[in-house]
């Protein structure tokens, strides 16, 4: 790994072409939007930030914290000079258009996790840059296309994490010299971590492919999977997706039965096809349970649209996958596990 890599020329090297430029100059914008937006997260009161709701809701009817507004004002700013043809963001109800002959369009969550805010954890900021192609609805395009996705973790460290289309790298913010740092090259999601993640109070909510899989990590080294498994939830997508690039384990926002939960929580065009993006560039896999995220598509009006979102460890995402496509997955391959009755309804 070069040690002196900075995001900056890494950058640099890869605008190669005008539509290279245009991803180049957007990923630069939103690396220096982050570094005022971390900035805020760490003077937090001090700098006016309280976790209160600003009064306003954003497009998905969740309540606008203060840090929701600034974020999104920051980025906004900063890419101002970028050609772009489209914006999506989580806190604006329509697409901010531009250049409608420009090369890209961007889709963002400026705040990823604002729950967390007044609780000083974890949160972030998540991108998708996909291409644009003149006479072409925006964002219509499965998130295959997209090229290049990332996010940043705003935790005791700020760093970066990016694809291009060609690997994964972590860049970590030098608050000496405001540059990001690369720190890890090619990153990969480890297969064997015993770890998995899930709002576990929407059991009841759940469908049973996901019951069973929770199930079998709950039965541990007496169960199909033989191994225990530790369980996560940190409320906030970016610390999930953090944690699964740097040490393995399985992720699920699946779609439950609550209503308006039918495809989950999240959002496909800013959270879960540049999540997708990310772990699949990482070696992962990401999945709604029965499709790959990134053979959906929105169409032309859903900018909000949600999707399901099961990514990390690959095993453990086509194990997911199969219990969803063939129900009787779950005894077939666990008979002494389906014998004794255990979590069995
Ligand atoms: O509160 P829940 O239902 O567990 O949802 C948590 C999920 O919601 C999110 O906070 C949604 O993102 P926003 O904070 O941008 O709305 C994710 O970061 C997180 O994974
Ligand atoms: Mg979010
Ligand atoms: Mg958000």
């Amino acid at each position: 790994m070069d040690q002196g890599q900075t995001l900056a020329r890494l950058l640099d090297s890869y605008a190669t072409d005008p539509r290279k430029r245009a991803v180049a100059a957007a990923v630069g914008a939103i690396a220096e939007a982050s570094i005022e937006i971390s900035e805020l997260i760490g003077q937090g009161a001090l700098a006016g930030i309280t976790g209160a709701a600003h009064g306003a809701s954003n497009a998905d009817g969740d309540v606008q914290k203060d840090l929701d507004v600034r974020a999104e004002a920051a980025i906004v700013a900063a890419l101002k000079n970028v050609p772009y043809a489209a914006l999506a963001s989580e806190e604006a109800e329509a697409l901010l258009m531009g250049d409608p002959q420009a090369p890209i369009s961007i889709a963002y969550d400026p705040l990823d996790g604002s729950s967390n805010i007044d609780t000083n954890m974890t949160v972030g900021t998540i991108f998708s840059i996909i291409p644009n192609e003149p006479g072409v609805a925006p964002f219509t395009a499965p998130g295959s296309c997209q090229l290049a996705a990332g996010f940043v973790v705003y935790g005791p460290q700020t760093s970066f994490v990016l694809t291009l289309g060609d690997g994964v790298d972590i860049f970590t913010l030098d608050r000496k010299d405001h540059v990001y740092r690369l720190i890890r090259e090619k990153v990969k999601v480890a297969g064997d971590t015993a770890e998995y993640a899930i709002n576990a109070s929407n059991h009841r909510h759940w469908e049973q492919p996901v019951r069973d899989f929770v199930d079998e990590c709950l039965a541990g080294a007496d169960g199909p999977r033989a191994k225990n498994f530790n369980m996560r939830w940190i409320g906030s997508l970016v610390a999930e997706a953090y944690r699964i690039l740097t040490r393995g384990g399985v992720f699920l926002y699946p779609a439950d039965s609550r209503p308006g939960y039918g495809d989950g929580r999240l959002r496909l065009l800013y959270e879960t096809h540049p999540m997708a993006f990310v772990m699949e560039q990482a070696g992962g896999a990401a999945s709604t349970g029965r499709e790959r995220v990134l053979d959906l598509s929105a169409a032309a009006t859903s900018t909000h649209q949600r999707s399901p979102l099961i990514m990390g460890s690959s095993d453990k995402v086509n194990r997911i996958v199969e219990l969803h496509l063939d129900p009787s997955a779950a005894s077939r391959t666990a008979p002494l596990f389906g014998r004794r009755g255990l979590f069995r309804t």
